[in-house]
């Protein structure tokens, strides 16, 4: 795929298949693109080469000028129901309770009634540690708290797929792991495809099947955590963790 912000070249041939249930990392330095794959599996970026295929339903470039056609709405409906994303910066909704933020989008999108809607919501509180939070407000909880509400919400809607962009980086060090936790179990006891955009290198290597290393829109290198963490074989991937590494984080 190709993706141009104006006369910024932000993905150049970027190529990658990920297999069903498979944990998959995206890392490398800031700008490389990374967080810009995940917002156009999400299908809230257009491309503007190539394309983009996730379970079957394909979307291919937009052409300038010209109004995507029906099939390509409906494609890119079909994909966003698939596809679940959590943000670095929660974007819960503010005026609604923690058990409103999670019925919301099944009820409107789905047609789930409200009392299917709120067991459903409830579970899924209760498997992020949150059931006592149903009626609180996104403004009384902790960063952490709204990140696992956020990752409720997302697991709502039922994806195949789901997104993580840099989803511990806005919060205070000590709610990290607890956030963490929630995304090991979810890889661990579901079959779920997860991609996993991080800076978080240790949890990268945990979590992941594979690792793409990118850097200026392409993918420079991509292997198991193994290869990529101790045994890198091109050198903007050793540099990259060289630095990491010089800035006192564990890998
Ligand atoms: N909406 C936008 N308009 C213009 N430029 C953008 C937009 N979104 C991203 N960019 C630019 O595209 C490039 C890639 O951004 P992206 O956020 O995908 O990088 P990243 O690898 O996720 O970086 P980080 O690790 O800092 O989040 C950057 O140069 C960024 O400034």
């Amino acid at each position: 795929m190709e993706k141009r912000f104006g006369a910024l070249r932000v993905l150049n041939g970027v190529s990658f298949t990920v297999k069903p249930g498979e944990k998959l990392s995206l890392i490398g330095p800031s700008g490389s693109g990374k967080t810009t794959i995940l917002r156009i599996l999400m299908t809230l970026e257009a491309i503007d080469g190539g394309s983009v295929r996730v379970d079957g339903e394909e979307i291919g470039a937009s052409v300038p000028g010209r109004r995507p056609s029906r099939g390509d709405r409906d494609a890119l409906h079909r994909i966003r129901s698939k596809v679940g994303m959590v943000f670095q910066h929660f974007n819960l909704f503010p005026h609604m309770s923690v058990l409103k933020n999670v019925t919301l989008g099944p009820m409107l999108t789905k047609g789930v009634d409200k009392a299917q809607a709120e067991a459903a919501a409830v579970d899924l509180l209760t498997m992020v540690g949150l059931a006592d939070k149903c009626h609180c407000r996104p403004d009384e909880l902790s960063g952490g708290q709204k990140q696992r509400v956020a990752i409720a919400r997302a697991l709502a809607l039922q994806p195949k797929v789901m997104l993580f962009d840099e989803i511990t980086s806005a919060l205070d060090p000590e709610l990290v792991e607890e956030v963490l936790n929630v995304v090991r179990r979810l890889a661990e006891e579901t079959d779920m495809t997860m991609l996993l955009v991080t800076h978080a290198m240790s949890f990268a290597r945990d979590f992941s099947d594979r690792v793409l290393f990118f850097d200026g829109g392409r993918i420079v290198e991509e292997g198991s955590p193994e290869s990529i963490f101790t045994v890198p074989s091109e050198e903007r991937t050793r540099s990259f963790l060289r630095k990491i590494i010089a800035s006192g984080q564990a890998i």
